[in-house]
């Protein structure tokens, strides 16, 4: 545990599937079998094309949605056969969701304060008294001349700023965040992203977030790049790698499918610590490291 009393918790999803039912009865399947640990306080952002699920894993690590099949642990906590009750619990104490438009997790017509106290209205007295003032918190994310403003009259930057102050206001264990910085300029992009890992990295709370955009991404040192409702790959520090999957599957990087077509014969060896990936007909050879080798 950290100073300020708040500690990350570990995340596991083993076997994860979610269907949508569309209005006119389809199944649409959003998940296909993700499988996935992060450590407790570690940070990752998800990546991925639009549609391969990162939005719909995200709202299942944050217990708004049951996954139709497969089991979600945060720490010892089966988040996948939850009552409701407990999931309500769950989701004003422990986990905090930032939803995509800082608007969607803010009273527009209330003041910063305000925002702020509702936030904390699930929390126990005790664990009230030992989270972070308001005033502080109001600081850290440099609202401390907002205090008082009504949430409607602020710019998109500070909006979202207090939007990070109320999802951090809980001092919860997960901060779970959907493109926190799609609609800012560039420099309030880069304050937003600055403060999740400053914030982050003192509450010592895990933190997930889902971007589009590089330069968020890269300031991140482990990168999941969901792919067709799995998790495709995988980077650290900036290197991609594969991932093998349930059943040895190996899903190959992007750059390599497209130069081998479906049908590709290849051959995979063992070579100490390093996966080679060869391709008999032009010699070709790619070898991955493995992400834990010296
Ligand atoms: N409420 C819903 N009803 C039906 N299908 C849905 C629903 N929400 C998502 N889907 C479908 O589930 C799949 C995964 O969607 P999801 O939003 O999780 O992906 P994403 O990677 O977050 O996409 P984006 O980057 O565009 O936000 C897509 O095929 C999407 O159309």
């Amino acid at each position: 545990m950290n100073e300020l009393g708040s500690r990350g918790v570990g995340i596991r999803c083993a076997g994860v599937v979610h269907l949508y039912r569309t209005f006119e009865g389809h199944d649409v399947v959003a998940l296909q079998g993700v499988d996935l640990e992060i450590k407790a306080g570690e940070r990752v952002a998800f990546l991925g094309p639009s549609g391969s699920g990162k939005s719909t894993l995200l709202t299942l690590l944050g217990g708004i949605q049951r996954p139709s099949a497969g089991r979600i642990f945060l720490g010892d906590d089966e988040i996948s056969r939850m009552s409701e009750r407990r999931l309500a619990r769950l989701r004003s104490r422990r986990v905090s969701t930032m939803l995509q438009g800082a608007t969607r997790n803010l009273l527009p017509h209330t003041t910063a304060r305000l925002n702020l106290k509702f936030a904390r209205l699930g929390m126990d007295a005790a664990d009230r008294d030992h989270a972070m003032p308001e005033t502080e918190l109001l600081s850290r994310v440099g609202l401390e001349g907002q205090a008082d403003q009504k949430v409607h009259t602020m710019s998109g930057g500070q909006r979202q700023r207090l939007a990070l102050a109320c999802a951090l206001a809980t001092s919860p264990q997960l901060l779970l965040a959907d493109e926190p910085t799609s609609q800012l300029s560039h420099g309030d992009r880069d304050h937003v992203v600055g403060l999740i890992h400053e914030l982050g990295e003192d509450l010592g709370t895990t933190v997930v977030v889902v971007t589009h955009q590089a330069e968020v991404a890269t300031s991140f040192a482990r990168t999941v790049t969901m792919k067709g409702g799995r998790v495709g790959s995988e980077g650290r520090n900036g290197s991609e790698y594969a991932v093998i999957g349930n059943e040895g599957v190996i899903h190959l990087p992007a750059h390599m499918v497209a130069e081998w077509s479906p049908g590709t014969l290849v051959r995979i060896e063992q070579e100490q610590r390093r996966i080679v990936v060869s391709h008999p007909g032009d010699e070709q050879v790619v070898a991955h490291p493995h992400p834990d080798a010296t």
